[in-house]
Parts: C-alpha cells; sequence; structure tokens
C-alpha cells in the first residue's frame, strides 16, 4: 500500500515510496556510527512542503528516522533539507531537537535569513547550509547571494553541503574553490558510472578535491548513480557494482575527508527503492579496511558535526 502524505498534499505520481521492513545489515557498522546524509519529510500535515518545491514526497518522519537508525546500528543522524521543505527548516530543526543530541542539521537558508534565526539553528543542532544547483530540483540562486550566506555562516564554524552535477563542475569549479568554509560535495558529484574510473570526468572532480584541501565529499547514493544494478532489493547482497570503483577510489585517496548516509528516504526514485540494510552492506566494498571504515563512519562526521565530543 502507498504511504501517506498529510496535509492535503499529493504525491508526485510515479515516484517511489521508501522501503518497508528493510533487512538487518550484515556488515557489522563500528560503535558511533554516523549515517550523514538523511531527510525527514514532513509530515505534511504539521509541516507542509514548500510552495516552490518541484516535488512532493510521502511524509517521513523523525520517528521513522529514528527507528531506521536503530534498526540499522548507526548512533547518530546528520539529517539534510531537501528541496521539498525549500528554506523552512522547521520539520529538520525538530528533528534535531526531539533526538537528545543525536542530529545534527544542514539547513537552506535565504540571505533574508536574520541573525537571531541563525543562531536559533545553531541552537537546535545546525552545522552546515545546503547549496542545491541541480536544475531539477531548484530554481537558480545568483552566486553572490550564496557567497553573502557562506560568509555569514562561516563566521558560526559551519560548513557548506554542495549538490550538483557533474557537467556542471568546470562552471562551478571558482565558485566552489573561493567558499571560504568546508565545501562538502554531495554524492560524489553525481559521476557518469558508465565511464572509466579513471576516465577525464571523474579525473576532474579528483582533481578538485586535491587542489581543495577544503573539499569533502558524501560517496552516497550508489542507487541514484547506479546504471548497471543490480538494486538493493530481495536479497540481493552485492549491489551496485558499477558505482564502487568510484566511491572507492574517493575513499582512498581521501580517508580523511569522505562522509556516508543512507539518503533515506530516498526522495525521487522512480526505478526502484533500496532496502537500507543492503545499501549498508555496499559500505565493506567502498572501504574495505576497519581503519577506512572508523574514519568514514565515526571520525570524520563526528569532527564536522560533533568536534567537541
Ligand atoms: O536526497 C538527495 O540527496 C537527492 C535528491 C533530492 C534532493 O537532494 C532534494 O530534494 O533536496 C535528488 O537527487 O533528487
Amino acid at each position: 500500500m502507498s504511504k501517506p502524505v498529510s496535509g492535503g498534499f499529493t504525491k508526485t505520481p510515479g515516484w517511489l515510496d521508501w522501503y518497508t521492513g528493510p533487512s538487518k545489515p550484515s556488515f557489522q557498522l563500528p560503535p558511533g556510527a554516523v549515517d550523514a546524509h538523511c531527510h525527514v519529510f514532513g509530515p505534511g500535515a504539521q509541516f507542509p512542503y514548500a510552495p516552490e518545491r518541484k516535488y512532493t514526497p510521502c511524509d517521513a518522519s523523525k520517528e521513522q528516522l529514528f527507528a531506521l537508525r536503530d534498526h540499522l546500528g548507526f548512533a547518530r543522524n546528520v539529517i539534510v533539507q531537501a528541496t521539498c521543505h525549500g528554506a523552512d527548516n522547521r520539520a529538520l530543526v525538530d528533528a534535531c531537537l526531539a533526538s537528545g543530541g543525536r542530529a545534527r542539521g544542514v539547513a537552506t537558508v535565504r540571505r533574508s535569513v536574520s541573525d537571531a534565526e541563525l543562531q536559533a539553528l545553531h541552537a537546535a543542532g545546525v552545522r552546515g547550509v545546503r547549496f542545491n544547483f541541480v536544475k531539477r530540483l531548484v530554481d537558480f540562486t545568483p552566486k553572490e547571494e550564496l557567497l553573502e550566506i557562506a560568509q555569514r555562516i562561516q563566521a558560526l564554524g559551519w560548513h557548506v553541503v554542495v549538490y550538483f552535477e557533474a557537467a556542471d563542475l568546470p562552471e562551478l569549479w571558482d565558485f566552489f574553490s573561493a567558499l571560504p568554509t568546508p565545501v562538502v560535495v554531495d554524492h560524489m558529484g553525481r559521476p557518469d558510472v558508465s565511464q572509466p574510473v579513471d576516465g577525464p570526468g571523474f579525473e576532474l572532480f579528483l582533481k578538485f578535491m586535491r587542489q581543495h584541501p577544503h573539499v569533502w565529499c558524501k560517496v552516497s547514493c550508489p542507487e541514484r548513480l547506479s546504471l548497471a544494478g543490480p538494486p538493493a532489493l530481495d536479497g540481493q547482497a552485492a549491489p551496485y557494482r558499477d558505482v564502487r570503483p568510484f566511491a572507492r577510489r574517493v575513499v582512498e585517496q581521501f580517508p580523511e575527508r569522505v562522509l556516508w548516509g543512507t539518503d533515506w528516504p530516498h526522495p525521487n526514485l522512480k526505478d526502484h527503492m533500496p532496502d537500507d540494510g543492503l545499501l549498508v552492506d555496499f559500505i565493506a566494498h567502498i572501504a574495505p579496511t576497519p581503519e577506512l571504515q572508523r574514519k568514514l563512519l565515526v571520525d570524520n562526521p563526528m569532527r564536522l558535526y560533533w568536534p567537541d565530543e
């Protein structure tokens, strides 16, 4: 049965609901592991979806996120503002506050945000802002506005999370280079995994990371990037083989600057919805040693989101 969307909203046709009843991962997460990319959606009746959104998801509440965290064996979450909530961070803030310190947030703010609002976000656990450049998800925001926001949040010790398509990296390169904070790239900058891992496309991204020590990378979302599958469903325990070499290369070359997240509840997927337990099993293939796993899942996210613990 289709999952609900409350508050009188209608879910975008064709987009799948998140997977109910995920398996227990066979990969053993290290103690203190952080799911560093996930979302909460609504519920729409309590936290309405933004008028400017490009899609309407099914509801995915904080209680459901925390249940998944416990089921998979994560200790903490980093909840990232998705575009369906625009710059209204209330659902995100509510989830962070309810987490008892076990969730941090990455918000979306406009240039008009006040200092008091930024302070309130910080008190709730927000430690970054997200700039989204994926054209199917957002309307264009001028770069000088984004730079102004970055300069203001720098004072709070926050960072900038960026989401873009690989083809847009050359145009965004100078802007990212000039950002005064750490820059965290979502989903490896969305490489075309039909191309060789040592081909010019991905090499450009690796060069970008090599040249910019302030750039971090989420080696996340194989389910979005994979062209070959098989999907993490129905007990298929070795999913997304075509994405593995890309993620593994980033983990091995930049072990101190990588993060991993489930991306639950996986907005905008039409093809299949992964079993999050099997998605966790993917980690063993991209971070093959206990040391790499500890950096990816514990040390790095703790340094960025809970530096005092
Ligand atoms: O969940 C993600 O990270 C990826 C998304 C959605 C998104 O980023 C958003 O709506 O803000 C996507 O590729 O559609």
